[in-house]
C-alpha cells in the first residue's frame, strides 16, 4: 500500500505533486493545522506530515499519530514540533536547513531599511494626502554598525549583505570561528560588546532555552541610544513588553519585527507604537523560498517513505538514498546483534561497546549504532526504532560507544557488539555475507557460523556427551523442526553453547525438559525480525 502524507500547512503545491509522483499519496489540506481538533482525528491515517509553522504538533498530536514515520517541515524552524515525544515515538522529524535562508536574510536587511526610514509610515501618511516631508527624518545606513546575534546560514547572509552596505558588522556566535569571521568580512564579539557597539542589531539565532528572552531590559540598558532592533528569527527571544518600554522611551528608536512571542499576533504592545515596522511572520515568503522548501521536504519525505534514505532529520543520523540499499543488511545484522543481547541478558545494562571492524567501519556507523540499541530496546519495548532507540537508552542511563577499526581478521567486516551489567559482560559478534544474510560468528568468544532465523533457542552447558542428541530428540518429540546447528566450545570439556534456528516457536515446556538435564545451564527462546520461513 502507498505511503500516505498529510500537508496541513501552505505549502506549495509543487509539493503534492512531487509525492505523486515519487507514489506517495497526498492529502493536502493547507488550513488543517489551524484546527488543532480535527488534526487530533485524522493524524492516525497518515505516514507523513508535512509542516510550515503554524501547525503546532504538540505531544497530544504525537500520541495520536499511530502510524506517522515522518513529520517534515517545508522551512527552518521546527519549534512548533515537540521533538523529544516524536523521538520517543519513533517519528523522525526533518527540516530544509537552506532553502528560505536567502529570502529570510533580505526580509531582515528590508526590515532595516524600513525602519531607517520610516518607510510604512510614510507610505501611509503620503497615501493619507498629507505630504509630511518634515516629518520623517531617517537615518542612514553606511559606515553604521550593524550586531548580528547568530551568525549561521541566515546570520552570515545578513552580514555579508551588511558589509556589502558599507556597514561595521559585528557579530556574536558561540560557534562563529576567527576564519569565518575573517572570511565575511567582520569582527567576533562578546554580546555585551555588541550591545555596546551596534547602531542596529539583528536577532538570527534558534529558540532555545539560551536564547529565549536575549533581548530583555537588562540587555537593551546596555545598548546605544536610539538603537534599532531587527528580529527574523523567533518571537521569544525579545521580551516584547520591555522592547515596548524601550520603545516609549526613546532607548530604542525603532524595531523591525517579523516574530511575535505568540502568534498568530493578532494584537501586541508593539503595535501602533514610533518607529515599529512589523509583518506577519513572512521571514520565508517568497516564491522561489516556496518553491525550494516545498520541493526539497517532499523529496526528503518520498525518499525516506519509499526508500529509507533519511536526510536533514533533526533526531536520526543521515542515511543517503544510495547508501540505503548498501547499509540496509549491516541495519539488519546490528539491530540481530542488539536482540540477541537484549533477549539473554536479564539485569539492567550499564553500557553498550560496539566495534566495527573493516569494511563497515566506513559506512554510517551512527545509524547502525541505532539499529544495534533499537534492537537491544526492543526485549523491553515493544514499540522503539532507530529513531527511538538512543533517546531511551540515553534515558536509561546506558553509555553508548563506537570505535571503528581496519580488517583484523578473517572477516572482510564485522560487527561486534559488548555489554556490560552489574555483573557481567557479555559480546556478540556478527558478520553479512555476500549472499546478504546477517550471521552471528562469535558468542561469549565462541566461533561458530550461524544463520540468523526468525525463532531460535540458545543453549549454554557444560561440554559433555550428549547434547546434540538431547536437543534433537526433545524437539523431534515437539514436532519442532531445526533448520540449522550450530555448536561451539572455548575447550574441551569447557563452556559450550548451541544455536538452533528452529522454524516455529519452541512451546516452555519443551524448552523445561531441555532445562531439566544436568549439563545445560540454560536455554532461551529468541526471536529476531527477520523473515519467517515458508514451506
Ligand atoms: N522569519 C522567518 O520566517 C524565518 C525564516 C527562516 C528561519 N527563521 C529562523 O531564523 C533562525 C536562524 O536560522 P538559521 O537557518 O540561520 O539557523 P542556523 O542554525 O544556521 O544558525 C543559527 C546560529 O545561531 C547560533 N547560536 C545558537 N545559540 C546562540 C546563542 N545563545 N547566542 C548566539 N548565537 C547562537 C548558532 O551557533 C548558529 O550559528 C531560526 O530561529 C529560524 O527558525 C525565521
Ligand atoms: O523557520 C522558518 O523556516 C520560518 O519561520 C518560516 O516559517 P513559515 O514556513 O511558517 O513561513
Amino acid at each position: 500500500m502507498a505511503p500516505r502524507v498529510l500537508v496541513s500547512d501552505a505549502l506549495s503545491e509543487t509539493a503534492v505533486q512531487i509525492f505523486k509522483d515519487r507514489g506517495v499519496e497526498v492529502d493536502f489540506q493547507p488550513q488543517l493545522g489551524k484546527d488543532k481538533d480535527k488534526l487530533l482525528e485524522i493524524i492516525g491515517n497518515y505516514d507523513g506530515l508535512a509542516i510550515r509553522s503554524a501547525t503546532k504538533v504538540t505531544e497530544k498530536i504525537i500520541e495520536a499519530a499511530t502510524n506517522l514515520k515522518v513529520i517534515g517541515r517545508a522551512g527552518i524552524g521546527v519549534d512548533n514540533v515537540d521533538i523529544p515525544a516524536a523521538s520517543r515515538k519513533g517519528i523522525i522529524v526533518m527540516n530544509t536547513p537552506f532553502g528560505n535562508s536567502i529570502t529570510t536574510a533580505e526580509h531582515a536587511v528590508a526590515l532595516m531599511f524600513a525602519v531607517a526610514r520610516e518607510l510604512p509610515a510614510a507610505d501611509a501618511s503620503t497615501q493619507a494626502g498629507k505630504w509630511e516631508k518634515n516629518r520623517f527624518m531617517g537615518v542612514e545606513i553606511t559606515g553604521k554598525t550593524l550586531g548580528v546575534i547568530g551568525c549561521g546560514n541566515i546570520g552570515s547572509i545578513v552580514a555579508s549583505r551588511g558589509v556589502g552596505l558599507k556597514m561595521r558588522v559585528v557579530a556574536f556566535d558561540p560557534f562563529l570561528s576567527a576564519e569565518r569571521a575573517a572570511q565575511l568580512g567582520i569582527e567576533k564579539v562578546e554580546l555585551d560588546e555588541l550591545f555596546k557597539r551596534a547602531d542596529f542589531i539583528t536577532l538570527h539565532t534558534p529558540m532555545t532555552d539560551k536564547t529565549r528572552g536575549i533581548i530583555n531590559a537588562a540587555a537593551i540598558a546596555k545598548m546605544k541610544d536610539g538603537v534599532r532592533i531587527i528580529n527574523c528569527a523567533r518571537g521569544g527571544l525579545v521580551v516584547e513588553a520591555d522592547l515596548a518600554e524601550a520603545l516609549k522611551s526613546g532607548k530604542v528608536a525603532g524595531a523591525g519585527i517579523d516574530v511575535f512571542e505568540t502568534e498568530p499576533a493578532k494584537e501586541s504592545v508593539l503595535f501602533g507604537l514610533p518607529g515599529v515596522v512589523c509583518t506577519p511572520h513572512l521571514g520565508a515568503s517568497t516564491s522561489e523560498a516556496q518553491e525550494n522548501v516545498a520541493l526539497q521536504v517532499a523529496e526528503q519525505m518520498a525518499d525516506y517513505l519509499i526508500r529509507g534514505a533519511v536526510s536533514n532529520a533533526i533526531n536520526m543520523p543521515s542515511i543517503t538514498a544510495e547508501e540505503a540499499p548498501i547499509l540496509t543488511p549491516f541495519v539488519k545484522l546490528a539491530e540481530c546483534l542488539g536482540a540477541f543481547v537484549g533477549q539473554v541478558t536479564e539485569e539492567p545494562i550499564k553500557s553498550v561497546e560496539i566495534v566495527y571492524d573493516g569494511a563497515v567501519a566506513a559506512m554510517n556507523t551512527r545509524a547502525l549504532t541505532s539499529a544495534a540499541l533499537s534492537g537491544l530496546m526492543k526485549s523491553q519495548v515493544a514499540d522503539v526504532n532507530m529513531v527511538s532507540a538512543p533517546v531511551m537508552a540515553k534515558e536509561r542511563g546506558i553509555q553508548v560507544t563506537e570505535s571503528r577499526r581496519d580488517q583484523s581478521g578473517v572477516f572482510e567486516t564485522y560487527i561486534k557488539l559488548t555489554i556490560t551489567t552489574e555483573k557481567q559482560t557479555r559480546d556478540v559478534a556478527g558478520t553479512v555475507f555476500s549472499d546478504g544474510k546477517p550471521r552471528f560468528i562469535q558468542i561469549k568468544g565462541i566461533n561458530l557460523d550461524a544463520e540468523i532465523g526468525r525463532y531460535m533457542v540458545y543453549t549454554t552447558n557444560n561440554d559433555a556427551p550428549g547434547i546434540i542428541g538431547l536437543l534433537g530428540t526433545t524437539f523431534g518429540q515437539a514436532n519442532v523442526n531445526i533448520a540449522n546447528f550450530q555448536l561451539g566450545r572455548n575447550r574441551p570439556g569447557g563452556d559450550a553453547i548451541a544455536l538452533l534456528y528452529v522454524d516455529s516457536p519452541v512451546p516452555e515446556d519443551v524448552l523445561e525438559k531441555v532445562r531439566a538435564h544436568k549439563a545445560i545451564a540454560s536455554a532461551k527462546p529468541l526471536t529476531f525480525d527477520v523473515a519467517e520461513v515458508t514451506a
